[in-house]
């Protein structure tokens, strides 16, 4: 195990009717707030009002950003920045999916920022002061609610890419399971794709001596496995929403990290798919990640082995190492197909036509990957296999 610090300084306030504290929480930072929200999905369940009714009732300053899209735009980031300054807010308060939320952490850094808050996320180094973020999640699947990521696209130059930094780390974020129930199904998929990812980002690693950060991973895995069957049969199943829900919060919260070499080229490669052809991120990772295992497997066939014994079962009687972890990657397609997420490129109409600028764009200004380094040429080849 490598040597590491852990510090999450998210307050995470989890269950039903946790909505209830927000007033108390957003009072400690003061009482002028930007409120960020999506497309209407807060609106239709009834969390709009509730949040309205309580800033209204504990006295607090509303000021607006809405309309926030999936695959969140520059553009709100910038509207977003100029109320703040101009209302002198001080809290910018996410309520919404991971889109929504990014973006109310982007703008939190772009108040504090002296340039194009685009320039946030081109510049070399990470931009170290935010005014405080708040979040109440209604969608399971970044971890955004309990980590310092904020993810943003660039339309005008087909980029989509991140700040990292603790500075945007929500100060609280409310989980209401409740919330979960009325995201559609294809989306309560990509959720747990993307979950699902975020764990493999840091499962598959050459660091020696991590069984705990191993063995909390495979329980994340095998619950949501668990979980998902529950949740599709039952998109009202409080409890597995619940654990869906904490399962996206603890896969990206530094918890699983803990002094571990992680990974992240899929997830690279997958930001490319969404800067050029708007795509779920999800739906985009469904395909790409286990095409990237069958790529990079050799490269350590041990930790595949484990994976596919520890969470699918597979048994190793009579089997090479080989054939044993290809039949775990093999029971991770089935598990996404099952679930209904897409398999091929082909599925989004996504021919070979960008593949070659894709792959030149992953790797530009960057290293690529951990359990394999890869270069153009592999983001190619990866790409190519997902068809
Ligand atoms: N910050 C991070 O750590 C991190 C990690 C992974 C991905 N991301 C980024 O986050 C974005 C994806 O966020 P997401 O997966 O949470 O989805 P999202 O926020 O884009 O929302 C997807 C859709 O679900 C709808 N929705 C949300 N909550 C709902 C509810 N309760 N009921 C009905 N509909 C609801 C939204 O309106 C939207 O149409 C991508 O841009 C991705 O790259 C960020």
């Amino acid at each position: 195990m490598n040597n590491f610090t852990f510090h999450n300084p998210t307050e995470l306030l989890f269950g039903k009717g946790m909505i209830k504290q927000l007033g108390d929480r957003v009072k400690k930072f003061g009482n002028s707030v930007l409120l960020v929200t999506g497309g209407g999905s807060v609106k239709r369940i009834g969390l709009y009002d509730e949040v309205i009714g309580i800033l209204n009732e504990n006295g607090i300053d509303i000021h607006e950003v809405s309309g926030v899209k999936p695959n969140p735009r520059i553009d709100k980031v910038r509207e977003g920045v100029k109320i703040c300054r101009e209302n002198n807010v001080d809290l910018v308060l996410g309520v919404g999916g991971g889109s929504t939320i990014d973006t109310a952490k982007s703008i939190a850094a772009g108040v504090k920022f002296d340039g194009d808050p685009w320039e946030m996320f081109t510049m070399d180094g990470e931009p170290d002061k935010a005014i405080p973020v708040g979040a109440v999640l209604t969608l399971a699947a970044t971890g955004t609610e309990m980590n310092g990521n904020a993810v943003i696209s660039n339309l005008e130059t087909n980029e989509k890419l991140a700040i990292h930094t603790p500075a945007v780390n929500p100060r609280f974020s409310i989980l209401d399971p409740v919330y979960t129930c009325t995201v559609p199904e294809e989306h309560t998929v990509y959720g747990i794709v993307d979950i699902a990812a975020h764990v493999y980002e840091q499962y598959f690693s050459h660091t020696p001596g991590t069984p705990v950060q191993d063995r909390w991973a495979e329980s994340i895995l095998i619950t949501l496995r668990e979980e998902s069957k529950k949740v599709l049969d039952n998109p009202e199943d409080y409890e597995a929403r619940a654990n869906i829900m904490l399962c996206g919060t603890m896969a990206l919260n530094g918890l699983i990290a803990m002094g571990k070499e992680t990974d992240w080229a899929s997830h690279a490669i997958e930001h490319e798919l969404s800067a050029f052809y708007d795509i779920p991120h999800g739906g985009g990772l469904a395909i790409i990640f286990p095409n990237w295992m069958k790529y990079v497997m050799d490269e350590g066939l041990d930790k595949f082995v484990q994976y596919a014994v520890r969470v699918f079962g597979v048994s190793t009687d009579d089997k090479t190492d080989r054939e044993v972890a290809l039949e775990g990657i093999e029971k991770t397609r089935q598990w996404f197909n099952e679930m209904g997420a897409p398999s091929r490129l082909a599925d989004y109409n996504i021919g070979e036509e960008k593949l070659e600028i894709m792959a030149e764009s992953a790797v530009s200004n960057k290293e690529l990957g951990g359990y394999k380094k890869l270069t153009k040429d592999d983001v190619y080849q990866i790409l190519k296999m997902s068809l």
